[in-house]
């Protein structure tokens, strides 16, 4: 068997003439997924007996088996399902000009019988691993495997402080839980001070998370996560004599980890021990949120981490933000870099986009595990503090259906639903959309009608020409005009740097991409034209523009996504100003500056409208969104649902009808072995 693309092709019997008329025929595929799918064959026909290697029909359906699955592991999914190919035409352009293109791959049973007949090539080959009816490479299974065994082997193990419980089937020390009792009620009023007779919430997931080894808070934003993780690290802390020196706060890029050091710092702020403030407490509120790669020491060019299984990190308590952007390979490697006595805590909202590179972890196990306490794990919380389990106790928290898994019962994960900041309409909105609901979206919109500013409105563009819609065409250009180069008008007249900065976070103006009409870059172009001559400028830098930043600067602390201000110094000299957090001496202006000359900024771009991904994390006064125009299969109800939470508010929707309803109908569904996997580990336990 020849070793090139072309001739690999071609001696399959495949329908393509070269690679590149693989990519031409199949919508959607890449040049790099045709060159993955083929080397995989290449090197499968050196392990298959010779009836095999010469069964072109064999061959050429699991060239195509191998591209299904290279390709959907771009999309990121961590496994392909065969029975989602089986029977089914792939690839197809949407305009279906040419039936000849795509493919349709064979029935169920053939193709089952295909890989059974080069299973033994298929073990050799090592980097594919059939679990039926799911198809991996073999490092997705491996970390899969790997994340479905920490779960398991940890949810085991709920503990107090060094060798405690409390849960009534692990054996405990009464002396260590006395004193963690104790500690624990004397600290409470501190941190949840009002809560004396019923537990909100928020206190029992922190509860949760202190008599768990692995625990999930889960919740839209602004239910409380942060100012739960602030009150869970004081009480590790306290109760727990976690120092903070081996606490991690972890968040997956650059500009979250700095996002949760203000929210973090600001929550710490709040539990401050009035006059006695414990010397820890200051290294508490020291705290520097991470990256996990930069905890990892992760190289960039190879991708191996410096901590791992075999050089584990120091930590006993770990806190992972944002953790729905997290990938399966990157929070694979950090679980094995954690000593087994470590503490996870994941943090998020599973419902939002999920990770750029391949997994959906969070959605995965809070689906499987619920997020719920028994009815025990919640008298076990309130006995903790010496409280009587009320009767009309929130049923939320309590395991309302019968549970559908062994995991479910493990008391992994509470979600906070209650929104504590945006106003109630936003929620609501949000929650249309993760159902998917239209006619609802679109009803709210006119209930609305009666606010001076609703906190939700649809505007319906169309091209109808009806009169009664705002129009597609030149839609972009009045909305600038009207709406966007106003708002940084009044940004550039502020007469501070600290009012120009709050007047900016007031405000977004969010796209679904950079490129279209709609696309961020059009906006941006439109915006700088029309401030050009009528807002001081200098070295092309506007006063008042926001500007963002595209690449990584570790030695300047500057991150992809950081997002700052042009404004000038009281010389009259333009510099770009980014936020440093909160202080912690409260005689310091609670919002600091870090100052950077225009000329040496790493990458960046003029930031008047931003893109939702780049926003994931942020928070609004108000935002406006703007749907493509064109119907788009990237443009789904989690990207809008992502869109619309970064208001505090108000939102309002720019769209058509038609395009909503699309987008609502575009469900982002990965796949992933995960559910399967925790289903044949918690058989094979009770098998034993
Ligand atoms: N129990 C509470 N009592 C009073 N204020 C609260 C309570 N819970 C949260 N808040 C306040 O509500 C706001 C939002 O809370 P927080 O930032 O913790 O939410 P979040 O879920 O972390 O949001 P995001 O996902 O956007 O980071 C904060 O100002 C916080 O101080």
């Amino acid at each position: 068997m020849n070793n090139t693309i072309h001739d690999l092709l071609s001696a399959v019997g495949s329908p393509y003439a070269n690679a590149q008329d693989c990519v031409d025929k199949c919508y959607g595929v890449e040049f790099s997924d045709v060159y993955a799918a083929t080397l995989l064959l290449n090197k499968l026909v050196n392990f298959i007996d010779e009836d095999s290697s010469n069964d072109a029909e064999l061959l050429c359906e699991l060239f195509h088996i191998f591209l299904a699955l290279i390709y959907q592991q771009g999309l990121g999914n961590s496994c392909l399902y065969i029975d989602d190919i089986a029977g089914k035409t792939l690839w197809l352009a949407p305009d279906a000009s040419n039936q000849n293109d795509a493919f349709t791959f064979t029935h169920l049973a053939q193709i089952q019988t295909y890989l059974e007949n080069v299973s033994t090539g298929l073990d050799k080959l090592e980097a594919i691993e059939l679990a039926w009816p799911r198809l991996y490479t073999r490092r997705f299974y491996h970390y899969e495997k790997v994340l479905c065994d920490a779960v398991f082997s940890r949810v085991g193990h709920s503990s107090l402080g060094k060798n405690m419980s409390a849960d009534a089937d692990v054996n405990a020390s009464a002396n260590d839980t006395g004193a963690f009792e104790q500690t624990l009620k004397a600290q409470w009023p501190l941190v949840f001070g009002n809560e004396t007779d019923i537990l909100s919430s928020q206190a029992l997931a922190v509860l949760n998370t202190l008599t768990s080894t692995f625990s999930i808070i889960t919740g839209a934003a602004g239910t409380g996560k942060t100012y739960s993780v602030a009150r869970l690290l004081y009480l590790a802390f306290s109760c727990l004599s976690v120092p903070p020196s081996n606490m991690l706060l972890l968040a997956p890029t650059g500009k979250a980890a700095n996002r949760l050091q203000e929210s973090i710092s600001a929550e710490l702020m709040r539990v401050k021990p009035v006059n006695d403030m414990p010397l820890f407490y200051q290294d508490l509120l020291q705290l520097q949120p991470l990256t996990l790669h930069r905890v990892l020491k992760i190289n960039p060019n190879n991708g191996q981490a410096k901590y791992n299984l075999h050089n584990k990190l120091t930590a006993k308590l770990v806190v992972i933000d944002e953790a729905s952007m997290v990938d399966l390979s990157l929070m694979c490697k950090l679980i094995l870099a954690l000593p087994a006595d470590c503490r996870i805590v994941l943090i998020g909202d599973p419902n939002q986009l999920p990770s750029v590179e391949a997994g959906c972890i969070l959605a995965d196990i809070v689906r499987y595990a619920g997020t719920t306490l028994s009815k025990r794990k919640l008298s076990t919380c309130y006995s903790l503090l010496g409280m009587q389990l009320p009767n009309d106790v929130n049923d939320r928290v309590f395991h309302t259906e019968p549970l559908t898994s062994e995991l479910a019962s493990k008391n992994i994960c509470v979600g906070l639903t209650q929104g504590m900041r945006s106003v109630d309409g936003i929620n609501k909105v949000a929650s249309a959309v993760l159902s998917g609901n239209v006619d609802k979206l679109i009803a709210m919109s006119e209930n609305a009608s009666t606010y001076a500013r609703p906190p939700w409105s649809f505007v319906e563009l169309d091209d109808s020409n009806d009169g009664k819609h705002i129009h597609l065409t030149g839609f972009v250009e009045k909305y600038v005009q009207n709406t966007l180069a106003p708002h940084f008008r009044h940004v550039a007249e502020q007469p501070s740097l600290l009012e120009a900065w709050n007047a900016l976070r007031n405000f977004v103006c969010l796209s679904a991409f950079r490129v279209g009409a709609f696309g961020t870059e059009k906006l941006n172009q439109h915006v700088t034209k029309q401030l050009n001559f009528s807002v001081p400028s200098q070295s092309g830098f506007l006063k008042g523009q926001a500007i963002m930043i595209e690449k990584n600067d570790y030695a300047l602390q500057l991150f992809n996504g950081d997002l700052g201000i042009v404004w000038p110094d009281e010389k009259g000299q333009f510099w770009a100003w980014f936020p440093n957090g909160v202080s912690s001496d409260a005689t310091c202006h609670p919002l600091m500056f870090r100052q950077f000359s225009l000329y040496t900024l790493p990458q960046n771009s003029a930031a008047y409208a931003l893109t939702i991904h780049k926003t994931q994390g942020s928070e609004y006064e108000m935002v406006d969104i703007l749907l493509p125009e064109m119907q788009e299969k990237l443009v789904t109800r989690q990207l809008l649902y992502t869109a619309i939470t970064r208001a505090k508010s108000n939102v309002s929707l720019y769209s058509s009808n038609r395009i909503l309803g699309q987008t609502l109908q575009n469900d982002i569904k990965r796949s992933s072995g995960l559910d399967a996997m925790f289903a044949m580990r918690e058989e094979s336990m009770g098998e034993s």
